[in-house]
């Protein structure tokens, strides 16, 4: 019997590191990822309350987890429920990149983050998207991990 998931995604500001157009594409790409091996689907919206707010913040911004400038904390997201479940956000004081082999690729830390967003807990599998820290990959080959593959598939399938 075909189910799906529905939720909506909104992106509520962007960051200077990037273009309108290469932000848009991380993020459509990251939450693609988890969308290709489960009945997951995401609608984007344009205003209004989304269940995945994604925002760019630099240090206290309003939610008691306050950034902290360079490195260390990248992102985070909360788990999905009410309110602000669901909701990633960045942290602006890291200079995010679309394509270069440095920094930190925008479209890896927002699969990672639509992972804790869409309810995965850190895996202990170093060759997992879920582990704890962050690793450079090629975008381009980039496929899901195993790991993370049946993390989310016990959760959606
Ligand atoms: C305790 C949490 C709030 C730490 C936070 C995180 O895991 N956010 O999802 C974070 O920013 N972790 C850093 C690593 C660290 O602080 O040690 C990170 O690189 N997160 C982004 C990430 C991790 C793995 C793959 C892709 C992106
Ligand atoms: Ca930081
Ligand atoms: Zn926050
Ligand atoms: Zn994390």
């Amino acid at each position: 019997m075909l189910r799906f998931f529905f939720f909506f995604a909104r992106i509520e500001n962007y960051t200077p590191d990037m273009s309108v157009a290469e932000v848009d594409d991380s993020i459509k790409r990251a939450l693609q990822l988890w969308a290709d091996v489960t009945p997951l689907r995401f609608t984007r919206l344009y205003r209004g309350t989304a269940d995945i707010m994604i925002s760019f913040g630099v240090g206290d911004h309003q939610d008691g987890y306050p950034f902290d400038g360079p490195n260390g904390l990248l992102a985070h997201a909360f788990p999905p429920f009410e309110g602000i479940g669901g909701d990633a956000h960045f942290d602006d004081d890291e200079k995010f990149f679309y394509r270069s082999p440095q920094g930190y690729n925008l479209f890896l830390v927002a699969a990672h983050e639509f992972g804790h967003s869409l309810g995965l807990e850190h895996s202990r599998d170093p060759g997992a998207l879920m582990y704890p820290t962050y690793i450079h990959r090629d975008v381009d080959t980039f496929v899901l991990p195993k790991d993370d593959v049946d993390g989310i598939q016990s959760l959606y399938g």
